[in-house]
C-alpha cells in the first residue's frame, strides 16, 4: 500500500540513525571546547542534512498562480481530480451557475485522492493554507489570504515519467472534459448601428445537428471528420510550413440539403462557436478588421449563399471616404482573413455555402483556395435509411422501404422535404405513407424544383428583377441584387 512501496529497510534506517547520532556526538564532544559557536552550529546542522534518513516520496507542489497569471496544472487538476472521485472521499464542493450546463464538483480542502499511471500510485491532495500578512501601514491590522495548492506525491524513482507523461495527461484530460462542458455560442451581427459600428452579438449554439444525425454519403462524412481531426492536430504542421492555422471548406447544393445543418454538427463536433458573417451587414472596411479579428479562437466563421452578391452602395473606409474603385473577390476577402489570421496563430475554421458552385468566381474554386469541396445533394436511399432511424428510430426493414426507394430512383427530393414528411406523425406507417405520397406527387406533377433547369431559369427572371430593381431572396436570407461573379467591395 502507498507509501510503504520501496521504502528502504528497517534494518538500514536503523544503522543510518546510528551513524549520524554517533557522528553528532563526536562532534559535540570535540567542538565544544576547540570549535567557535557559529561555526560548531553550522557544522552540526550540516551534519544532520547530511544523516538525515531520506525519504523515498517526492512531492510536487502544484500552486494555484503562478506569479500573475494562473497555473495551468492547477486548473487541470482541479477538473481532472473530479473524475476520479472514489468512495472514500468524504468532503466535496458543488456548485452550478446560471450559464452553465452542468454541476461543477470539486475536491474540498484537505480531501486525499488515490490515483494510478501505468502502474504507479499517486496521492494527490488539496491543501487550502491560511496565510496571515501584517499590513505595514497598520500593525493592529493583519490582512488573511488563502493560499490553494494541490501535493502530487509519489516514489521518487518515478520522477521523470510523471513529470513527462502524467501530468501532460492531466492538461490534455481536463481540456477533453472542459470541451465536453463548452456551451457553444453562435454569434451574429446585430443590425442596429451602434457609433462604433456593428457588433457580434451571440446566442447559446444549441443546434441539434450531430453528424450523427446527418443524412449524407458515409464516406464523405468520414472524409469530413478525419478532415476536421487531422486540422486541429496539425499545430506544429502549420506553423512550420509558414501557414495560417486555418481551413477552409465550400458547402454546396440545393437548399435543404443539409449545408447549414452540416455547419453545426462541425461545430458539435469540435465545440467550436460559430460566427455567422453577413456581408450585407458590414457596411466599412474598418468594421470588417474588426469584427475578424474579434472572432475567438477555436470557432467557425460563416459566410452564408456567397454566390449572392450584396449590394453595398454606402461601403466606406474607416475614414468616411466612400469607396467606388476598390472591388475586391471573395477569394481577396479569403487572402485578407488569412493576413489577419496568420498573426495570431489560432486555429479557424471559415466555411462557405452555395446553393450554385458553377457561378462562383473561379479564383475561388482554384485549388488551395477552399481546401475541401463539400457537396450536399438530394436524398438517396441510404440518407433517407438515416433520416428515418434519427425520426422514427426504425434501424431495420421497414415494409414500405421498398416502394420509398424505387420512387427515389425516380425524382428528386431534398433531406429537408423528407425530415418534415417523418415528422408529421409518430406512427411510422402514416408518416412513411406521407413520403410516398410526396414522392407520387413530385413524379407526377414533375415537380423537379430544383431541376437544373429551372434552377437557370429562376437565375434568369432573378437577373430580370434585379434589372428592374427588385431586391427578392427567400425571407430571411441575404439579399440578392446582382448575379454575381464578384461582390463589389471591401478594404
Ligand atoms: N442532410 C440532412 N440530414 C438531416 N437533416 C437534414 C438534412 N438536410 C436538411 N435537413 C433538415 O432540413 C432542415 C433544413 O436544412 P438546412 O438548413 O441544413 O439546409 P441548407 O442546405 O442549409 O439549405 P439552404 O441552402 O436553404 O440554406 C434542417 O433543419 C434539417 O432538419
Ligand atoms: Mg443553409
Amino acid at each position: 500500500m502507498f507509501p510503504t512501496r520501496d521504502m528502504p529497510s528497517p534494518s538500514s534506517l536503523f544503522s543510518a540513525y546510528a551513524s549520524m547520532a554517533a557522528s553528532i556526538m563526536l562532534v559535540r564532544s570535540m567542538a565544544n571546547d576547540l570549535i567557535p559557536h557559529p561555526i560548531r552550529g553550522y557544522l552540526l546542522s550540516t551534519l544532520r542534512y547530511y544523516f538525515k534518513p531520506r525519504s523515498p516520496q517526492l512531492t510536487l507542489v502544484i500552486e494555484e498562480n503562478c506569479g500573475m497569471s494562473r497555473n495551468q496544472v492547477f486548473d487541470a487538476a482541479e477538473i481532472y481530480l473530479c473524475t476520479k472521485i472514489s468512495p472514500n472521499t468524504e468532503r466535496l464542493k458543488i456548485s452550478k451557475s446560471p450559464k452553465e450546463k452542468n454541476l461543477t464538483i470539486r475536491l474540498e480542502k484537505g480531501e486525499k485522492l488515490v490515483d494510478f499511471h501505468e502502474g504507479i500510485e499517486l496521492m494527490w491532495r488539496f491543501v487550502c493554507a491560511e496565510t496571515e500578512r501584517n499590513n505595514p501601514n497598520d500593525h493592529n491590522n493583519s490582512q488573511r489570504s488563502e493560499k490553494r495548492y494541490f501535493e502530487l506525491t509519489f516514489l521518487k524513482k518515478h520522477k521523470d515519467k510523471i513529470v513527462d507523461s502524467y501530468i501532460q495527461f492531466v492538461l490534455e484530460r481536463a481540456k477533453a472534459i472542459k470541451d465536453e462542458e463548452r456551451v457553444l455560442k453562435m454569434h451574429t451581427l446585430n443590425n442596429s448601428y451602434c457609433y462604433n459600428g456593428v457588433k457580434w452579438e451571440s446566442i447559446n449554439l444549441e443546434h441539434p445537428a450531430t453528424f450523427e444525425t446527418l443524412a449524407m454519403d458515409p464516406e464523405l462524412r468520414n472524409a469530413v471528420i478525419e478532415d476536421l481531426d487531422r486540422f486541429v492536430r496539425r499545430k506544429d504542421f502549420y506553423k512550420r510550413v509558414g501557414r495560417a492555422w486555418k481551413r477552409g471548406y465550400l458547402l454546396y447544393g440545393p437548399p435543404g440539403t443539409g449545408k447549414s445543418s452540416l455547419i453545426a454538427a462541425m461545430a458539435n463536433y469540435l465545440k467550436f462557436d460559430v460566427y455567422d458573417l453577413q456581408l450585407a451587414n458590414i457596411l466599412r472596411d474598418s468594421d470588417l478588421r474588426r469584427l475578424l479579428l474579434a472572432t475567438a479562437n477555436r470557432s467557425i466563421l460563416v459566410i452564408e449563399d456567397i454566390d449572392c452578391s450584396v449590394d453595398l452602395p454606402d461601403r466606406r473606409h474607416g475614414d468616411g471616404r466612400k469607396q467606388h474603385d476598390a472591388q475586391l473577390t471573395l477569394s481577396g476577402l479569403l487572402n485578407f482573413i488569412d493576413g489577419l489570421w496568420s498573426s495570431c496563430g489560432d486555429e479557424r475554421i471559415i466555411v462557405f455555402t452555395t446553393n450554385h458552385k458553377d457561378r462562383l468566381d473561379p479564383a475561388l474554386l482554384r485549388p488551395g483556395r477552399m481546401d475541401m469541396h463539400i457537396n450536399m445533394s438530394y436524398c438517396n436511399s441510404h440518407g433517407f435509411k438515416q433520416l428515418v432511424s434519427t425520426y422514427l428510430d426504425i434501424r431495420g426493414h421497414h415494409h414500405l422501404f421498398g416502394e420509398i426507394e424505387g420512387l427515389m430512383g425516380e425524382t428528386q427530393v431534398t433531406p429537408a422535404q423528407i425530415a418534415e414528411e417523418l415528422m408529421r406523425s409518430e406512427d411510422a406507417d402514416v408518416a412513411l405513407q406521407g413520403v410516398i405520397k410526396l414522392l407520387k406527387r413530385k413524379k407526377m406533377e414533375g415537380d423537379e424544383v430544383e431541376d437544373v433547369a429551372d434552377q437557370n431559369k429562376a437565375a434568369i427572371q432573378k437577373a430580370k428583377r434585379q434589372k428592374l430593381g427588385n431586391k427578392p431572396r427567400r425571407s430571411g436570407r441575404n439579399i440578392v441584387t446582382k448575379s454575381n461573379r464578384r461582390i463589389r467591395k471591401f478594404l
